[in-house]
C-alpha cells in the first residue's frame, strides 16, 4: 500500500486544521442563532449544525483531495464491498458531541481523520467555544493550537503524586468506569464530551481514558491518531489493535491512555 509521508501529511494537517476550523464557525453561529433538535432512527439526537458542518467539510474535502474517500457521520455509508477498496480515506465526525451542543455546555468538536488501511494515521480535533485546534499522528507528533497563537508541541503525561485522573463520557455514563476506577484506587476524574476527553489525554491534563460502551469509528480515529502522536497508548481492552474501516463501523470498548 502507498503511505503518505510525514512532509505530506504535516502539509496535509495544515489543511485539515483550517477546515476543521471554518467548520467550527459555522457551527458557533448557529450555536448562538438557535437551533431546532431532531431524533435520528437509533434516537440520537441531529441539529441542522450536524448537518452544515457536514456540508462544509465534505465540499472542502472534495476539492483539496478529490482522490480521498470521505466516510462521515452524516453522510451515505458505502457497504464494505466497496470500502474494503479504500488504501485511504478521510472519517468524519462534522459535530461530536451533539448532546453537549444541545445542553449549550461548549464540550462539542470537529473529528476530522485521516486513516490508512485499518489505521489513522492523523487526527484534528476542533473544540469551537474553547477556540483551539489538536492535531497529531503517530508519524507527526501531536500538537495544540489556541486561536491567534503559534503551535505548540503536546504530550501525554505520567500521574503526578495525586495519581491517574480518570476521562469519562459526560452524556454516555457507564456502570463499569465506577468499578475500573474502584479497582485501580483512581480517585480524580473529569466527565467531559465527545473528542474533548482525547484532548486531555494528549497534553498530558488526564491519564486514562476506559471506554465501555459503545462509539462510532468518526468518534475515535481522530483522537486516536492524535494519542499515538502525542506518545500515548490506544488499544482494544485486551491490549489488541483497534482497527478502522469495519463492516458495521461500530467500535467495541477501548482504551487509551498515557505512556
Ligand atoms: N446511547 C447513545 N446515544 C447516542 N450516542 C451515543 C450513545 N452511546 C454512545 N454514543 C456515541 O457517543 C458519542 C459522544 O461521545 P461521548 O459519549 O464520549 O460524549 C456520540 O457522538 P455524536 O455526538 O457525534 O453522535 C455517539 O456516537
Ligand atoms: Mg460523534
Amino acid at each position: 500500500m502507498n503511505t503518505t509521508n510525514a512532509n505530506a501529511l504535516a502539509a496535509m494537517a495544515d489543511a485539515l486544521c483550517a477546515t476543521a476550523e471554518e467548520a467550527g464557525r459555522i457551527i458557533l453561529d448557529i450555536y448562538e442563532e438557535g437551533f431546532e433538535v431532531e431524533l435520528k432512527p437509533d434516537d440520537s439526537p441531529i441539529t441542522r449544525a450536524d448537518r452544515a458542518s457536514h456540508v462544509f467539510v465534505s465540499k472542502r474535502l472534495g476539492e483539496l483531495y478529490p482522490d480521498i474517500p470521505l466516510l462521515s457521520e452524516e453522510g451515505i455509508h458505502l457497504p464494505i464491498a466497496e470500502r474494503s477498496r479504500w488504501q485511504r480515506f478521510f472519517l468524519l465526525d462534522p459535530l461530536d458531541g451533539t448532546k453537549e451542543f444541545v445542553k449549550r455546555n461548549g464540550e462539542f468538536t470537529v473529528n476530522i481523520a485521516l486513516v490508512e488501511g485499518r489505521s489513522p494515521v492523523l487526527g484534528i480535533v476542533r473544540i469551537p467555544v474553547r477556540g483551539v485546534t489538536y492535531w497529531g499522528g503517530p508519524h507527526l507528533g501531536a500538537f495544540r493550537r489556541h486561536d491567534g497563537g503559534e503551535a505548540q508541541p503536546i504530550a501525554t503525561a505520567a500521574p503526578g503524586p495525586g495519581g491517574p485522573v480518570l476521562l469519562a463520557s459526560r452524556s454516555h455514563p457507564a456502570p463499569e468506569t465506577e468499578a475500573f476506577a474502584a479497582r485501580n484506587g483512581v480517585t480524580r476524574r473529569i466527565d467531559a464530551g465527545g473528542a474533548v476527553k482525547f484532548c486531555l489525554l494528549a497534553e498530558g491534563t488526564a491519564h486514562l481514558y476506559p471506554r465501555f460502551n459503545v462509539t462510532w469509528e468518526w468518534d475515535t480515529a481522530a483522537g486516536h491518531a492524535l494519542i499515538l502522536g502525542a506518545g500515548g497508548s490506544f488499544t482494544a481492552p485486551d491490549g489488541g489493535d483497534f482497527p478502522y474501516n469495519k463492516e458495521d463501523l461500530a467500535n467495541g470498548g477501548f482504551f487509551a491512555a498515557w505512556k
